[in-house]
């Protein structure tokens, strides 16, 4: 597994306040890595470490095997980014300024410029003044998409964009990854995150509390079961590994934790099973797990 991103125990400081902590995560070459926390967690802060546009005060930051800070002009060459507000020149059409987003990354694919252009359904003739947010973003993920990078970076890249154009860029970047690029993808949109990354990275008060593929983050929480059975299914309260157990009729809900399935369906199969469904959670559940109060 090629490492593209490298970050190990990453420290900002923005005069007395402390925005990072203690950040650390990889990114592999043909791995989509979503970065999730909340509003304020730090996660711009790293990215912006990353693309070098501030420096850390601690901690190591490499991206190709290359420092962040010392060899960003380098970097860059070979690095897509995409912020969530896509910053435009008013007096240029979408498409003069995909051109040179194009031509300042040194070339890209025109092919796949136009097709990218008609996928996202964007007017490229029109002056980007008048974009609404939504078409200034697919600007910003057109030109990223249509060269040809080893690292794309996207910070919230679908806001703004209706449910349709959120489906054709996640459809690209599964392109992308399939053709052994490395994505790193900070979104609020969990049921984005979900569909795309291979590895979740959760960060909080500019600490790394979490990072693990969905399947083992999943383990770590319960999974919801709904259960039928033939006999009284009352019995499954005092279950080890069952909570919140409610009860109406033979049918019960309650919440299991994953190291006790093995006991439950065996005590369940006692009852005589009519139905057993059981739901993992979703990513919100993950994400909330971290930030309930
Ligand atoms: N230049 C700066 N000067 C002072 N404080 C800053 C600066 N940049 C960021 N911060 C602070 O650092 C913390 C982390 O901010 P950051 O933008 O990285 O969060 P984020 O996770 O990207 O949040 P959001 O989801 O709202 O974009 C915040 O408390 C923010 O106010």
């Amino acid at each position: 597994m090629t490492e593209i991103v490298k970050v190990l125990g990453l420290q900002k400081r923005f005069g007395k306040f402390k925005a990072l902590h203690d950040v650390s995560f990889t990114v592999n070459a043909g791995e989509v890595v979503g970065f999730i926390g909340p509003n304020g967690a730090g996660k711009s802060t790293t990215i912006r470490t990353l693309l070098g546009i501030i420096n850390r005060d601690a901690g190591d930051a490499k991206i190709f095997g290359k420092d962040v800070w010392k060899d960003s002009l380098e970097i860059h060459k070979r690095i897509s980014y995409v912020p969530g507000d896509v910053a435009l020149w008013g007096s240029l059409t979408g498409g003069e300024i995909i051109d040179l987003f194009m031509k300042l990354h040194g070339g890209g694919d025109q092919q796949k410029r136009d097709y990218l252009i008609q996928r996202f359904e964007l007017d490229p003739k029109k002056k980007s003044k008048g974009y609404s947010k939504g078409n200034r973003q697919k600007v910003g993920l057109i030109a990223a998409l249509s060269v040809d990078s080893d690292l794309y970076i996207f910070d919230e890249p679908t806001s703004g964009l209706d449910p349709l154009m959120e489906a054709v860029f996640q459809d690209e970047v599964e392109t992308i990854k399939h053709a052994g690029k490395a994505i790193l993808l900070s979104s609020h949109i969990l049921s984005e995150v979900e569909r795309l990354a291979d590895k979740v990275v959760i960060i909080r008060q500019g600490k790394v509390v979490e990072v693990g593929t969905l399947d083992e983050l999943r383990h770590l929480t319960r999974s919801t079961v709904t259960l039928v059975t033939q006999s009284n299914v009352a019995k499954m309260a005092s279950v080890n590994g069952v909570h919140d157990f409610k009860q109406s009729g033979n049918q019960a809900t309650f919440s299991a934790d994953n190291e006790f399935i093995n006991d439950i369906l065996s005590e369940a199969a006692k009852l005589g099973v009519k139905k057993f469904e059981s739901v993992p959670p979703t990513l919100e559940d993950l994400f909330m797990r971290h930030y309930e109060v």
